[in-house]
């Protein structure tokens, strides 16, 4: 089994980890465009952690100008084997305040303005999306939040709207009866991409809102949300850190296969590809495209 490296996506408010030793910047070319950044790499305990802010230095770019392909592309590169993603995000739910952490455990894309996949034209693959997230990753995220007392919750379903703006009130009331628990800008293509990667991909959903479907509340403002953000900082950093130290060793197989989920998703015959889509797959593919 591969050594495990521990990719880390920091969301609004998350910019860097100041709990990581042994510090470097890498810098990793990427035929998919620019990272949000150039990751940043360390070691928490003996576990290898590689950092990607997912807006860039001094939060530059919008849920929408992330080049999400990038970020997954040079995460794989970089060696990571599992990835979590920490997000801010709007409630649903009167049982999830302010201050919650939610382990989602599906996701409603309503996202339409990104680039949502590594393949297409030249080499078609179609991979499993049923179980969006990896058990075995909530199931650590959660073990370690109840040793550092952070409150949370396992298990909903994060709907990804586009963005900037924020929803009406009657988008709010929609995507809450349409089931969702929580509500965000970013998690859509991102889980996607990991997966078409082979990355299991978590994600720590930090309530910072309830978003705009209660009719006696004021609507929803970033300015009270980076507020909550910097609350939630410091229970954040102590779920990470106890996460990442207790993080097994070896990479340990994904229960759902997320680590092989290109194994049969290859569609286009090997005589039909392009042979240029191909050369840019080397990272994301490779383990299914190098003759063995
Ligand atoms: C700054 S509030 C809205 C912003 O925060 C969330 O981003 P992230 O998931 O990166 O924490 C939300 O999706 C919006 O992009
Ligand atoms: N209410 C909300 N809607 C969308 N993204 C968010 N991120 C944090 N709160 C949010």
């Amino acid at each position: 089994m591969a050594k495990a490296v521990l990719g880390v996506i920091g969301g609004s408010g998350v910019y860097d980890l100041s709990l990581l030793t042994e510090v470097e910047e890498l810098r990793i070319e990427s035929p998919w465009g620019e990272p949000s950044a150039n990751p940043i790499q360390g070691f928490i305990g003996g576990t290898r952690v590689v950092f990607m802010p997912r807006h860039g230095a001094g939060h530059r770019l919008g849920p929408s100008d992330i080049n999400y392909r990038a970020n997954i592309d040079v995460l794989k590169r970089a060696g990571v084997t599992d990835l979590i993603s920490i997000s801010a995000c709007g409630s649903y739910r009167e049982e999830l305040p302010p201050g919650m952490f939610v382990l989602v455990d599906q996701f409603i894309d309503r996202t339409f303005a990104r680039k949502t996949s590594f393949f297409g034209a030249g080499c078609v693959a179609h991979v499993s999306f049923s179980d969006p997230v990896a058990p075995n990753l909530v199931a650590r995220l959660a073990r370690a939040a109840a040793e550092e007392g952070v409150p949370h919750v396992v298990g909903g379903s994060y709907v990804c709207m586009e963005g900037p703006q924020f929803s009406t009130r009657a988008e709010s009331v929609a995507y809450k009866a349409m089931g969702a628990s929580v509500v965000g800008m970013t998690n859509m293509p991102e889980a996607k991409l990991a997966r078409e990667a082979e990355l299991p991909y978590a994600t720590v959903a930090m309530v910072t809102d309830y978003d705009a479907w209660r009719p006696h509340e004021v609507g929803v403002g970033v300015a009270e949300i980076l507020q909550v953000m910097r609350e939630n900082g410091d229970k954040a950093r102590r779920l990470l850190a106890r996460f990442a130290s207790e993080f097994p060793q070896e990479h340990e197989a994904c229960p759902i296969g997320s680590d092989r989920a290109l194994d049969f998703a290859l569609v286009t015959a090997p005589e039909h590809r392009d042979p240029d889509l191909l050369k840019k797959l080397d990272a994301i593919a490779g383990r299914v495209l190098r003759p063995s």
